[in-house]
């Protein structure tokens, strides 16, 4: 992976915007392609240069559903997903955190985010690091490694629009992992989510201001819209949040694209009012970065 260079330094692209696609996804997997593809559609004619999918937009947020919808990414012929995310970022040139999709790797599953430029490659894929098991009795149960395999890397990928870190839902509850993309000048982190009715609400919201806060970059969260007759209810809400962790922009919980400006200038605007970087107390506490250790 990469080192980024140490302090921010501006990208080529300062100001643009960027598209939250909260779409309504459903049991039949080409209309959730091609929903999918009108409100990239959408974004680009709002004039997003950053458009971000939600957590499972291709499948139901189901165990049962995952092996079933699963496409192998190595073998484009094989990936409807893929290869209508790959067209769209081409024929629009944009760039596209394209949420994320079960992927089938040699006989085992993993919930992977893609990301897309605006020539059409594929330039990272992120497996999800920490899988979402819960068990709240009497709320909620699920348990994502029954099925799922972790991934074991972060992902920054450097694109048109600014060094971009990914996390995938869970990920976003590792201070540490955020803290790893700050330390690499990352400019915003981008966590396609699902959360749910039980923790949703608390938060979903706290989670993204902290992260955004405690590292003074942006966050943009993508979720899909709310569908209550599934077995799991998402939370919807999906956000961008600033580098002073204010919120930019929210939705709701229904289906529905929500567009908003970042200006990567007001990153170096709080770090400089706020300069939380030099008043860190490292001979106090020091965040081990392991990829320093073993590169
Ligand atoms: O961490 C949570 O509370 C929710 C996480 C989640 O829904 C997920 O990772 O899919």
């Amino acid at each position: 992976m990469a080192v980024a260079p140490n302090p921010f330094q501006l990208p080529n692209i300062t100001k643009f915007k960027i598209a939250l696609c909260q779409l309504s996804v459903t049991s039949d997997k080409n209309q959730n392609l091609d929903r999918a593809s009108r409100m990239i559609r959408f974004s680009v004619k709002q004039g997003s240069k950053l458009v971000v999918l939600p957590e499972m937009w291709n499948c139901p947020y189901s165990s049962d559903c995952f092996a079933k919808y699963a496409e192998d990414f190595d073998n484009r012929d094989a990936s409807p997903t893929l290869s209508m995310l790959s067209e769209a970022a081409c024929c629009h040139g944009i760039t596209i955190i394209g949420g994320s999709l079960p992927e089938w790797d040699h006989g085992r599953l993993y919930n992977t985010c893609c990301i897309f430029g605006p020539d059409g490659k594929l330039k990272a894929r992120h497996r999800k690091i920490h899988l979402f098991d819960i068990d709240i009795p009497g709320e909620i149960s699920f348990k994502e490694s029954d099925t799922f395999t972790a991934g074991d890397q972060p992902t920054i990928v450097d694109t048109e629009v600014g060094r971009i870190g990914i996390g995938i839902c869970h990920d976003i509850r590792f201070p540490e992992l955020a803290a790893l993309y700050r330390k690499r000048g990352v400019d915003i982190i981008c966590y396609p989510g699902a959360f749910n009715m039980s923790t949703g609400e608390l938060l979903w919201e706290l989670v993204q201001r902290a992260r955004a806060i405690d590292n003074q970059l942006f966050v943009a969260t993508c979720s899909p819209s709310r569908n209550s007759t599934g077995s799991y209810t998402t939370w919807g809400h999906s956000t961008l949040v600033g580098p002073s962790g204010e919120i930019i922009v929210t939705s709701g919980h229904e289906e529905t694209t929500v567009i908003a400006e970042i200006d990567y200038s007001n990153i170096q605007l709080q770090r400089k009012s706020l300069p939380l970087d030099d008043q860190k107390r490292e001979d106090i506490y020091k965040f081990i970065d392991v990829h320093e250790l073993n590169p």
